[in-house]
């Protein structure tokens, strides 16, 4: 790729960042065990009682909207505001943006408290920017993927970036886009079974959370996480028989890709 990203120093980890996670019962362990192997330090906590408290020991903050509750929505808004007001690094993944009226207002809020990161697959993002939308549930769809629509996401979230100009965003899939109000890439690492296991876009977020507890730049921890995933996803495909197993080798694949020459394989462009 042209832009000069230093992808050695990401991992593996140096500062071991506590990650505090307001997610899904679905992919929670997934989630946790991801953080865990890539060295960092998961914490899935989501009653506000204890804000006040675990903020002042955490590095970063992720709100994934995937199983909306009204207990999971006050703990979600309160996290958000607290992180604003801390100015705690923070991923907002919009899992299942489109599907309701209750899950998009919900996500919009958060997305108003200008978090570091807005997340989604490309189905997901093209609902949030207004672009008609084929997702279906919180799976993203190939018709969303074609060049066209994916050059009109791309012109959509970089007007979108200039109303959010402390955000970066990402909306993953086939090619992934990273978009802020200065940059925009296209990465094209991973394999289609990334797409044949639940929780692959919730771990990425994971992944880019930690990355902002370490304290890198948004866009690069966001190009680095997609990738280093994906690539771990490509490895897992080599070695894998059947969609159980290439989850496990997937997962395998985060604590052990760090200790080769990886970014060699990064695939992506400027636009
Ligand atoms: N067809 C594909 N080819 C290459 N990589 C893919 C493909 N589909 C997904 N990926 C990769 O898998 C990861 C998750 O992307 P995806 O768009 O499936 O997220 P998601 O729908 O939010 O996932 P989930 O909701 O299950 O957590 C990203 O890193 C993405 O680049
Ligand atoms: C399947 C599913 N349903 C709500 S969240 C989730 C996990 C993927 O995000
Ligand atoms: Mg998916």
């Amino acid at each position: 790729m042209e832009r000069k990203i230093d992808f050695s120093k990401f991992f593996p980890l140096e500062k071991s960042p506590l990650v505090q996670c307001i997610t899904n019962e679905i992919t929670c362990e997934s989630m946790a065990n991801a953080l865990l192997y890539i060295g960092a330090k998961p914490i899935m906590a989501d009653d506000p009682r204890e804000f006040s408290q675990l903020f002042e020991k955490t590095s970063a903050l992720l709100l994934n909207l995937g199983h909306l509750s009204e207990q999971r929505q006050e703990s979600l808004i309160d996290a958000s505001s607290y992180a604003t007001r801390v100015n705690k690094p923070t991923v907002v993944d919009l899992v299942g943006y489109g599907v309701s009226d209750i899950r998009n207002q919900i996500g919009v809020s958060l997305v108003e408290t200008h978090p570091t990161v807005v997340k989604g697959n490309i189905s997901e993002l093209r609902h949030f920017c207004g672009l008609p939308s084929q997702g279906r549930g919180v799976d993203s769809s190939m018709w969303d993927q074609g060049e066209d629509h994916l050059n009109e996401l791309i012109a959509a979230l970089q007007k979108i970036g200039g109303l959010y100009p402390a955000t970066t965003f990402l909306a993953t899939g086939q090619k992934d886009i990273v978009v802020n109000q200065k940059q925009t890439i296209v990465l094209n690492n991973g394999v289609d079974e990334l797409d044949r296991f639940t929780g692959t876009g919730d771990i990425v977020g994971a992944i880019i959370a930690a990355l902002l507890g370490e304290g890198h730049d948004p866009f690069e921890a966001i190009v680095s996480a997609v990738s280093y995933f994906n690539i771990c996803g490509e490895k897992a495909k080599q070695e894998s028989f059947g969609l159980a197993d290439f989850r496990q080798q997937t997962l395998n694949q985060l604590s052990l890709l760090m200790s080769e020459t990886w970014y060699e394989q990064v695939e992506g462009w400027e636009k």
